[in-house]
């Protein structure tokens, strides 16, 4: 006759965990039809070597797919709830079977298995944040990488183009380089404006204002002073203005795409934080005296003039604006030279308190 095996169970929200009390159990046949479980098989039970066998109504419906997996000293068999949620008993019948016991081991109560599931739900919520912050930390630095070796790259073809320009055909290279580099110019400051954007985002660790002075202060000297006035296209300082640009622009690049990955090379670091001291001046004035030449061109072509109501005159004429202009230049000059020394001071302090 088949005998009854010890068999221990817990519960959680959506399994339930059998443990039958059975060594070197074999021939295991383990079902469940129209939600009872039936068991069977032979191993060392409370009566020793014998066919062991129990069979158990659930109180709720239960999913029909069981797994179990034999040891040594027991056969564990988990069953999944049809309907998440917390049952009073394992069995329809009020009275617990003789053979069933409850499992301590694995024994938790309702809010101890909430509990358990709302540290395991934390757990996985922390392994998903870390998952997305790799994820998003990867994918600015590939961004930013991309981003500065595609710059790095257009002011590189432009500083280098037009220096064997200058050796090549000398003086006279300084007055076409609008019609050979402007192209390249137009699409890297034009890209340049995702600087702003960066800042603003929080992608990069910096202010918003002095990267909008740079790229308003740069466009607006490309597109309106150099751009839209054939006159302007031969004079050679368009020359100083670009090669001014671009000298910093093929330091400054590099030395971002180093950080992408927390490198970076003494020389470049120091160039990158100390050319500019001389640069930006000289390329502030660079756009000045673009401004100044460009004044009695906008003065007699009246282009760009603005439209005024009759009791004011008829326009109000372009030069105006480039007079007010060229005082924001200085302004701009200003915020941005303070800035750029405040970030050279912060860098080369912190390098010398790490090296302490
Ligand atoms: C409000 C509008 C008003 C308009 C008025 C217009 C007036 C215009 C007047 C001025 C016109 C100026 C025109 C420009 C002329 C010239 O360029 S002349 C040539 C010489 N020029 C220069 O030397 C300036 C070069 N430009 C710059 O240095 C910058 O553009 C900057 C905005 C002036 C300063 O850059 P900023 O990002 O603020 O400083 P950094 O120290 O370099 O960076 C801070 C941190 O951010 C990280 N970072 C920045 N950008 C990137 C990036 N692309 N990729 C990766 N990382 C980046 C950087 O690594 C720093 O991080 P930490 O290292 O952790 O500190």
């Amino acid at each position: 006759m088949a005998l009854t095996p010890l068999v221990y169970w817990a519960q959680r929200h959506k399994e339930i965990y059998l443990r039958v009390e059975l060594t070197d159990a074999q021939n295991i046949d383990v079902l469940v039809l129209e939600n009872v479980l039936r068991f069977r098989a032979r191993g060392h039970g409370a009566k020793g070597l014998n066919e062991y066998c129990f069979s158990l109504e659930f109180l709720s419906p239960v999913k029909p797919e069981v797994s179990y997996k034999s040891t040594q000293r027991q056969v564990n068999i988990t069953v999944r709830k049809e309907q998440h949620g917390w049952w009073d008993r394992l069995t329809v019948q009020e009275r617990k079977p003789v053979f069933l016991a409850p499992d301590f081991d694995r024994w938790l109560d309702e809010s101890d298995a909430e509990m358990e599931n709302r540290e395991k739900f934390v757990v996985l919520k922390l392994i998903a944040n870390k998952v997305s912050y790799y994820w998003i930390v990867h994918l600015k630095m590939g961004y930013l990488f991309m981003y500065n070796l595609v710059q790095f790259l257009g002011f590189s073809w432009i500083f280098v183009n037009m220096t064997v320009r200058l050796f090549i055909f000398g003086q006279d290279s300084l007055y076409d380089t609008f019609h050979t580099i402007s192209d390249v110019m137009f699409f890297c400051q034009i890209l340049a404006s995702v600087e702003v954007l960066n800042a603003a985002f929080g992608v990069v660790k910096t202010g918003v204002v002095p990267p909008l002075i740079q790229v308003v202060g740069r466009n607006f000297i490309l597109f309106i002073i150099f751009g839209s006035l054939e006159e302007m296209h031969h004079r050679p300082v368009v020359f100083f203005v670009f090669y001014l640009w671009s000298a910093i622009e093929i330091v400054r690049y590099p030395f971002y795409m180093l950080g992408c990955f927390n490198t970076e090379w003494k020389t470049l670091t120091w160039l990158r934080y100390t050319i500019w001291i001389p640069l930006y001046p000289l390329g502030v004035l660079a756009e000045a005296v673009a401004v100044i030449q460009s004044i009695p061109i906008f003065y007699e072509t009246k282009r760009f003039s603005i439209p005024v109501p009759k009791v004011f005159g008829t326009s109000i004429n372009f030069c105006y604006i480039l007079h007010i202009y060229l005082v924001l230049m200085f302004l701009g000059l200003f915020i941005n030279f303070r800035h750029l020394y405040k970030q050279r001071k912060r860098r080369f302090r912190t390098k010398k308190r790490k090296a302490n």
